[in-house]
């Protein structure tokens, strides 16, 4: 598979990456129980691992987590923290918000805990001088990897944040410099959504695009008229 890397990407490569990444979703309420094979899980951590990293620095591990005991720990924290949450809105907003199914820990067969250790690679990690955080931003392209992979692969992946990350952290064992960057929930599914679910559930819409993309400085139109054009597609 990795001879000839110059080669350019066929017409249905491309379709497939593409395809990936517009029918990728976040997976919360259609998880199945089946088990994900092991040769398949392998593939999914190995493109992870393919992700770019500031100075090569590769700061992931991966925590599988199969147990129930433990992800009925990490579902407690989640509850805890999404109570808390849900006291960010009122009224309407608020009963929406507790609709929302936003986690699907028990539901999906198993966990993946995708970790950024800090201080992988020694004090100067080529890159990192200036922007300390290129480390986080690193493992969260490895996140990236990994999702559209699973989604290539047929397996949703719902990420769960609303967890405090000091108990999350106890909860895994991590070491002191290791940060729990993401908490995925993995597993096959009945389908995947024609859009995001925040959206079909009226919380929040795709921004235009025409509205996101500025010329040379913040807030300047695109004064390439093509560009323009092609946005507005
Ligand atoms: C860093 C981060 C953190 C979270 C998420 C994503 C990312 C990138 N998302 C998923 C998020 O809601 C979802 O990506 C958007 O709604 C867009 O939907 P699609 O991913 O396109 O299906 C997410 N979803 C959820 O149900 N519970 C959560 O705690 C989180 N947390």
């Amino acid at each position: 598979m990795k001879d000839n890397v110059n080669r350019p990407f066929s017409e249905d490569e491309k379709s497939g990456l593409y395809r990936a990444i517009f029918e990728r979703r976040d997976v919360r309420s259609q998880f199945l129980p089946d088990p994900i094979p092991e040769d398949v899980l392998a593939r999914l951590i190995e493109a992870a691992h393919h992700a770019p990293s500031v100075g090569f620095m590769q700061p992931w591990d991966f925590i599988a987590i199969d147990s129930v005991a433990v992800r009925e720990q990490v579902l407690q924290i989640f509850e805890q923290e999404n109570e808390k949450a849900a006291g960010n809105y009122q009224g309407d907003r608020q009963q929406t918000y507790r609709s929302l199914k936003l986690q699907g820990i028990l539901e999906s067969p198993i966990n993946l805990c995708i970790t950024c250790d800090r201080s992988r690679g020694g004090t100067h990690v080529l890159g990192r001088h200036s922007i300390v955080e290129t480390d986080l931003f690193s493992t969260c392209l490895a996140v990236q990897n990994l999702w559209l992979a699973a989604r290539a692969e047929g397996i949703g992946v719902g990420w769960v944040s609303i967890l405090d990350q000091d108990k999350l952290a106890a909860t895994l064992n991590l070491p002191e410099q290791v940060y729990p960057l993401a908490y995925l929930c993995l597993g096959y599914v009945s389908e995947f959504l024609p859009q995001p679910e925040l959206q079909a559930k009226g919380w929040r819409s795709r921004l235009p695009l025409t509205e996101l993309v500025h010329g040379n400085t913040w807030g300047q139109p695109v004064d390439n008229i093509a560009l323009s054009e092609a946005l507005k597609k």
